[in-house]
């Protein structure tokens, strides 16, 4: 099998450990901040950070479009955490200033409410078990948002609670934690497969 080639879209966040990780399993890793960075890539890690700064800089800098149409070419998308926020085709909890409604992607088919955790337990550490994987994924929540609703072409693959932490839409891969901040790469190595497969 050929190296997998994805890209890091490194407008704000928590880009640089994705790009470790990935690099450490192999993988050649892109910088994404122009569309033109998205030549060539079979996947794309949406990284956590701040949701709104980050949507705001996909709108400037013109890569919504681009990273749509690299899923519809057979792209795959993994969005942590805020990157989740940004691939939902809904989000609860987005500020006054956006009138509500926050710049994103609006690819995956599930509801996502943001800083779902409350001030109290603003950041915690949890072993998962992962549907389909054998390991357990040490999972980092920092602010994290949940995924309230998942649609019917949307698999749940882990939950905290009983809350949506993890899912899958074929070549979209969505979850609230910080995967890149655990010990760890099973999650890295999913995706990884699932861009070789694009
Ligand atoms: N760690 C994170 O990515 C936090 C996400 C952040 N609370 C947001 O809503 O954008």
């Amino acid at each position: 099998m050929t190296t997998p080639h994805v890209g890091v879209l490194a407008l704000q966040g928590a880009f640089r450990e994705h790009k470790h990780a990935l690099e450490r399993l192999g993988a050649r890793v892109t910088e994404v901040r122009l569309p033109r960075d998205l030549d060539g890539l079979h996947g794309l890690v949406i990284p956590g950070g701040e949701s709104t700064t980050i949507g705001k800089l996909l709108v400037d800098y013109d890569l919504r479009n681009p990273i749509r149409d690299f899923h519809a070419r057979g792209g795959a998308l993994w969005g942590t955490c805020a990157g989740a926020i940004l691939l939902a085709r809904e989000v609860h909890g987005a500020p006054k200033q956006f009138g509500g409604v926050q710049p994103g992607l609006d690819l995956m088919d599930i509801t996502v409410r943001r800083n779902a955790f409350g001030r109290q337990v603003d950041s915690f550490e949890e072993h998962l078990h992962v549907q389909g994987l054998t390991e357990p994924v040490h999972a980092v929540f920092i602010r994290a948002p949940i995924i309230e609703r998942a649609g019917e072409g949307v698999d749940v693959l882990a939950r905290h609670g009983d809350d949506i932490v993890l899912a899958q839409q074929g070549r979209l891969l969505a979850c609230s934690f910080h995967p890149e901040l655990g010990d760890g790469d099973a999650l890295h190595r999913h995706f990884l497969t699932l861009a070789q497969s694009a």
